[in-house]
């Protein structure tokens, strides 16, 4: 996108500084410090329960920061929460379902117009749900129904996108279909973050940080962020795995560790 003045980088970027957050009294996000670049997919990951949730909903406004501040974010945020959260019976349609993304903007009862169906058209194009539009939410699968909730997004066009495990429910071809719309977001200038468990996505994100207990433990490149992911889980199975040991060499032997096939 060009500008006849563009603004500085520094000013194209959500700075968190300490922001800490609550869950239940406990701490969830712990003074957590990065930057989200604009123009960028920025994946967030980390185990059940490091937090990944709770900085996505701070972000988006819905849970209030007990600590730290956020600089440089926008007014309009749009979030894509985990399919789990969303309500699966409303006897909607995929259509009606994508319109909501656009009543923040333009009302509960004004008429979507030629450009809101046109935006409407595109958003479910880019998750490939074009063929699907008509049906029902509750006639959907829930990769189906995941990739309405991504299009929801999509459509309000927000400059900060925010998205809880998009690609769960999905099969390939959709998690590669959703990579690939968050990607062109993020081309046109969204600041794009996703919360998610999956190495694919993972790796096609423009950079990535990873949480461990709310704590931001690592940052940058997306392999190098997977390369201490996997490093940080070797190291916290490395005691499991000598206390076997240890209980095999007790018994006398090694320890076997078989698998079970269903109908054996
Ligand atoms: N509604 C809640 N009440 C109390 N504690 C909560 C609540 N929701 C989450 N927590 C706790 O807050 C911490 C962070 O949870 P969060 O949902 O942000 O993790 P996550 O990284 O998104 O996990 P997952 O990968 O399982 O979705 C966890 O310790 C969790 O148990």
């Amino acid at each position: 996108m060009s500008t006849a003045h563009p603004a500085p980088a520094s000013a194209q970027r959500i700075r968190l500084h300490e922001l800490s957050a609550r869950r239940g009294g406990a701490l969830a996000l712990d003074r957590v410090t990065c930057a989200l670049p604009a123009g960028a997919v920025t994946a967030i990951v980390g185990g059940n329960g490091s937090g990944k949730s709770t900085m996505l909903e701070v972000l988006a406004g819905v849970l209030e920061p007990s600590g730290g501040r956020v600089d440089g974010l926008p007014a309009s945020r749009a979030l894509v929460v985990q399919r789990s959260e969303s309500d699966d019976r409303l006897p909607l349609t995929g259509r009606q379902a994508v319109a909501m993304g656009l009543w923040r903007e333009r009302g509960l009862l004004a008429p979507l117009g030629a450009d809101g169906r046109r935006r409407i058209d595109a958003a479910l194009a880019a998750v490939g749900m074009e063929g699907l539009a008509e049906r029902q939410l509750p006639a959907m699968s829930g990769g189906q129904r995941q990739r309405v909730l991504v299009a929801q997004g999509l459509v309000q066009r927000a400059p900060l996108l925010l998205l809880d495990e998009p690609a769960a429910a999905a099969d390939a071809e959709g998690r590669d279909r959703i990579d690939e719309a968050l990607a062109a977001a993020a081309a046109v200038g969204a600041t794009v973050v996703l919360a998610t468990h999956d190495r694919e996505s993972l790796a096609r994100a423009d950079r990535a940080i990873l949480l461990e207990r709310g704590r931001l433990v690592a940052e940058g490149a997306p392999e190098e962020v997977a390369r201490e992911q996997a490093a940080r889980a070797a190291a916290s199975l490395a005691p499991a795995a000598r206390a076997v040991q240890r209980e095999a060499q007790r018994a006398g032997g090694p320890v076997e560790l078989r698998t079970t096939s269903s109908g054996t």
